[in-house]
């Protein structure tokens, strides 16, 4: 539950939004923002939290889908991933890269560490302010001290870096730590959330996958992987060829948003992992529908091995497979299902109903707050002209009005939903019932 503190301010930002919208047009998606934060403050829902976040939605160009060239806040990328899957060895590279940005490190570690042991980057490079959170995880016991550090870290060093970079425990779930940027009022305006990045060990990351807890304990590496905005399969010189492509294969049913590189001692360019802005509403457009092309062609001429351009390859593929079909809601990948946290994502030609896709969100998130791990959408609205753009996390939305759509252009909307035992056939069934009927063309829907 959001305390009264922060939820007036979620209030504020919502307003705020709000206003921003009136401006442009006077009918908007953000209305049910609007009333189920009322009825929030008013006692009569159980809804946990929706906020549409931060001062970046409100300075947005809705013609360039860029991030604001001026915004203030320092971006912080959280590296994650199960134990020894290469954490501290991809810090000590980006410590170490000529990328021109300065950065403060923040490692969360159990008991004592010896920083500069662990962190030649530091003999290296100098690098001073390094932090260390060591009694206890992140992700439970200590984001008080997170955010205290971070407030620390703004307060008496701001003109000293450019960049955070927090390193979790091994054993962290990431969800916390994500909330915290959104829900921690002191911070919101100060910092914001660039990216994850997930490092997945190919030799043993399939037996942590497969490991089954007990009822209510959530699989770390599962949700390492979920939540994640870039994936680094390391390690890739400690197995095969077949044994990776399962394993891609397997990190793409979980997330089939992240882009995914293939790494020895988690080398890779630094745009990879630095300035990512996985959070930035103005970049659905191109993380959710733009990165196959770029990346395919940069990707002939490259060593790296980047899963994502081939994922794309067999999505587009497979979309037009399914382009032609008759307006069912698609083919369904039935094999080898990760019980519990996968991808669903949507993809069909056509407008939606304002006020049923307006509620259908809404209801959505209300409903499974807990269960929706990530989201990222681009929709078609009957009778408004630009495109509407959302991302989220959990209950916090964040949308925008994009871009106009052209006139030669598809109306397709795209959605992508992370989640754990997500009711699939009902969400897209309840989805494509907001379609304008006359328009509804169905392309793919998987997951
Ligand atoms: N063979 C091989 N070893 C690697 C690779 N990347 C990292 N390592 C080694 O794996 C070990 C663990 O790497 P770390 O970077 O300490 O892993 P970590 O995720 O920070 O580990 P924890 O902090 O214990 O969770 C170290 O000995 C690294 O040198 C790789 O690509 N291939």
């Amino acid at each position: 539950r959001l305390s009264p503190k922060a939820l007036n301010s979620c209030i504020k930002s919502v307003e705020g939004l709000r206003l921003y919208n009136n401006g442009t047009q006077t009918r908007n998606l953000f209305s049910y923002t609007n009333s189920r934060i009322q009825r929030f403050r008013n006692g009569s829902s159980s809804y946990r939290q929706l906020v549409t976040s931060s001062a970046t939605s409100q300075q947005h160009d809705a013609v360039t889908h860029e991030p604001p060239l001026n915004d203030p806040r320092v971006p912080i990328t959280v590296i994650t991933g199960f134990l020894g899957s290469g954490k501290t060895t991809l810090l000590n590279h980006v410590l170490t890269a000529e990328h021109g940005k300065r950065i403060a490190v923040i490692e969360n570690e159990y008991g004592e560490v010896d920083i500069d042991g662990s962190l030649v980057a530091v003999q290296k490079t100098g690098t001073e302010d390094i932090m260390m959170l060591n009694n206890g995880c992140l992700c439970c016991t200590v984001r008080g001290d997170l955010v205290r550090m971070i407030k620390e870290l703004l307060k008496k060093k701001r003109d000293k870096f450019d960049h955070i970079l927090i390193e979790t425990t091994g054993l962290a779930n990431p969800s916390p730590i994500i909330q915290t940027f959104y829900m921690e009022e002191s911070l919101v305006h100060h910092v914001k959330l660039d990216g994850v990045v997930t490092l997945v060990d190919a030799k043993h990351a399939p037996q942590h996958l497969d490991e089954v807890k007990p009822a209510g304990i959530v699989n770390e590496a599962v949700e390492q992987i979920a939540y994640a905005d870039r994936i680094l399969l390391n390690k890739i010189d400690l197995v095969g060829e077949p044994e990776l492509d399962a394993l891609s294969h397997r990190i793409k049913r979980i997330n089939e948003m992240a882009r995914i590189k293939r790494t020895k001692f988690g080398v890779v360019d630094m745009d990879f992992v630095l300035g990512v802005g996985g959070f930035d509403v103005e970049r659905v457009v191109s993380d959710i529908t733009q990165p196959a092309a770029v990346e395919s062609s940069k990707d002939e001429h490259s060593h790296d091995h980047d899963e994502q351009s081939h994922e794309h390859e067999h999505h587009h593929d497979h979309d037009h497979e399914h382009s032609h079909g008759n307006g069912h809601a698609g083919h369904e990948h039935t094999h080898h299902h990760d019980p519990g946290v996968s991808s669903l994502s949507i993809q069909c030609e056509g407008s939606l109903d304002l006020e049923k896709v307006d509620d259908w969100l809404g209801n959505l998130v209300q409903e499974n707050a807990d269960d929706l791990y990530r989201m990222k959408g681009v929709l078609s609205i009957e009778g408004v002209e630009t495109q509407f753009i959302f991302q989220g996390v959990h209950a916090l939305l964040d949308g925008i009005n994009g871009r106009p759509w052209r006139k030669d252009e598809k109306r397709t909307n795209k959605i992508v939903f992370i989640g754990k035992n997500l009711d699939k056939e009902l969400i897209k069934k309840s989805f494509f019932d907001c379609l304008v009927p006359a328009k509804k063309t169905v392309l793919s829907a998987r997951g």
